[in-house]
């Protein structure tokens, strides 16, 4: 595979870079005023968070503060297996903290489902989520994710921090990958 050509493997762009920055943007105005005098704990989950923890904290104007959590709840395919894992926990004590999870793409609300009860039990102070792609299924789970970049259709996706089998991650913008590359 040709790193340079890696657009090419997308049959369909859901968002550009330029409307992905715009929604950011807009998103982290009302952040900005949420948090203003909060110190935000902002927790990223890697790996595929991590362009838009980067864009978003760097969108606010209010003092933030980042840590990561790695969690593991998919293999190397497209399907999700159900399986949910701490590889790496906090640096940050978040007990009275204002908390805000920042994700990537919730699908089955799996993933989030596990982190938030797992957070709660550290007692923050207020402990928020907000994740720049959702899809359908995310509704069938009973956590409330206030801030929702875009809702997509139930398709794989890549670009934007999100991979297939470790690759596309670096992709600007987001989209559905050709059969090709994966059948
Ligand atoms: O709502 P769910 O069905 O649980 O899926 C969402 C999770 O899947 C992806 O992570 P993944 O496990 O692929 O790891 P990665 O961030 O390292 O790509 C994504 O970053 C979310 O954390
Ligand atoms: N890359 C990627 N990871 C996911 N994890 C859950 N849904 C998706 C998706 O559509 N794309």
């Amino acid at each position: 595979m040709d790193a340079s050509h890696i657009a090419d493997d997308l049959t369909h762009v859901l968002y550009t870079d330029a409307q992905i920055q715009a929604r950011l943007a807009e998103m982290a105005v009302e952040l900005d005023e949420v948090y203003k005098d909060k110190n935000v704990l902002m927790i990223g989950v890697l790996n595929g968070a991590v362009m838009v923890m980067a864009d978003l904290s760097r969108h606010m104007t209010s003092h933030v503060e980042n840590d990561w959590m790695a969690i593991s709840s998919y293999g190397s395919g497209t399907q999700s297996s159900g399986v949910v894992r701490i590889l790496k926990d906090l640096n940050t004590d978040i007990h009275d903290r204002h908390v805000l999870v920042v994700e990537d793409i919730i699908d089955t609300g799996l993933t989030l489902s596990y982190l938030i009860s797992n957070l709660l039990s550290r007692e923050p102070a207020s402990l928020e989520v907000m994740t720049m792609f959702r899809k359908p299924d995310a509704a069938n789970n009973d956590v409330e994710v206030k801030y929702v970049g875009f809702d997509i259709p139930n398709e794989f996706v890549v670009g934007y921090g999100l991979d297939f089998a470790g690759k596309y991650r670096n992709l600007r913008d987001v989209g559905t990958l050709a059969p090709h590359v994966y059948s």
